[in-house]
């Protein structure tokens, strides 16, 4: 005989999958009715058509027939607008403080902040960003993306992700794919549309991708900056004092040349420089040959330039690599170098912090 004490524990290891959050805890279960083995409830899922309601029910099935039960019966149905208000007033309370500030730009929030910056368009900074977070997370980390290269976006569609966040009134869930969460302006203009808002516009929205998602705990936040010293990359840096800076360049003079400036902000805006990525330094042929064909030393230029070192210098990808997005396999020579990355950035910045 199994008791609704029972099913109840058992619920509380069932996750959203969304929110991270026990569904009990959510109070997204109810009218839990045992007869014997056979056991009856019903599950309110945050919003009506939540795309994920088939993995709650496996979730939900699995746990109770762990407990022994050889019937289970779920019906669905939706939050209420006014319990859905309250979850949203419970999420805002985890991502805000009672100033209004996000809770995790708090000093003892204990999440890193990582802005990838570049002095130019096109130098890789989001492929940079996007394999960073993914192998962060590949060491176990919890990462969160956010691509804050407001007008040029290009996050989602390098991750190959289609889907949209979940929006919880006005709170968002972040999207996840490859083990990173993420959020871009992408998600909020639709039709790939141009976005053509100006300074204080930008500043919300920056804003808003810190506070108004629903995070859950994270170890790393990292920043795709829009190229240059631009509104967004000052309002960043006021609004996250504490944020570590990689500058992303190419080998090439005139990239690293305008990346100084980029530094020279970082420097004056007393952002720690973690180092620079000299991406596209050279192909290698399959005979093991380096071609350096977009020149040589514009990574060691700038990074003297800064006083800073070159903490990684990315190859060209090999044709074959990245047909559908720009995520590289995790066994390519250009995975492992990102890997490298990864574990050195890690051990530099948990060594120096307190966690
Ligand atoms: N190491 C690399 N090998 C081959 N292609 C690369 C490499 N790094 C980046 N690319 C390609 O170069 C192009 C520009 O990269 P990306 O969009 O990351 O640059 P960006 O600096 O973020 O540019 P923007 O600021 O204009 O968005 C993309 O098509 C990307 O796939």
């Amino acid at each position: 005989m199994i008791t609704t004490e029972q099913v109840l524990d058992a619920l509380r290891k069932v996750q959203d999958p969304e929110l991270h959050k026990s569904i009990v805890e959510l109070n997204m279960v109810r009218n839990i009715l045992v007869q014997g083995w056979s056991v009856s409830l019903e599950i309110i899922l945050t919003i009506q058509g939540c795309p994920l309601k088939a993995k709650i029910q496996q979730d939900v099935e699995e746990a109770i027939q762990g407990l022994g039960a050889s019937e289970v019966h779920i019906s669905f149905g939706s939050m209420t607008d006014e319990e859905r208000a309250a979850l949203t007033a419970a999420l805002r309370k985890d991502s805000t403080t009672t100033n209004g500030m996000p809770a995790m730009l708090q000093e003892d929030s204990g999440v890193t902040f990582i802005t990838i910056t570049s002095g130019k368009g096109g130098v890789g900074k989001s492929t940079v960003s996007v394999n960073l977070a993914i192998a962060l997370a590949g060491l176990g980390k919890r990462v969160g993306l956010i691509d804050a290269d407001i007008y040029g976006f290009s996050v989602p569609a390098m991750m190959g992700i289609t889907e949209s966040p979940t929006m919880i009134d006005k709170m968002a869930i972040p999207v996840e794919s490859h083990g990173v969460k993420v959020i871009s302006m992408g998600f909020f203009a639709g039709n790939n549309a141009p976005v053509m808002w100006r300074g204080p516009m930008l500043n919300k929205w920056i804003r808003n991708f810190l506070a108004q998602t629903h995070w859950g705990e994270l170890d790393y936040v990292l920043l795709d900056l829009p190229p240059g010293t631009g509104d967004v990359a000052i309002d960043v840096a006021a609004m996250i004092p504490q944020a570590k800076e990689i500058i992303v360049t190419t080998p090439q003079a005139t990239a690293s040349f305008v990346a100084t400036r980029a530094g020279s902000m970082a420097l004056h805006t007393k952002h720690e420089i973690l180092g620079v990525v000299e991406n596209m330094a050279y192909y290698e042929d399959p005979d093991g040959t380096k071609k350096y064909l977009l020149g040589k030393g514009g990574g060691d230029r700038l990074a003297d330039t800064l006083q800073t070192q070159v903490i990684a210098r990315i190859p060209f990808a090999q044709p074959e690599e990245n047909m559908q997005t720009s995520v590289y396999d995790e066994d390519s020579i250009l995975g492992e170098i990102y890997s490298s990355l990864a574990e050195e950035i890690d051990y530099r910045l948990m060594g120096s912090s307190e966690r």
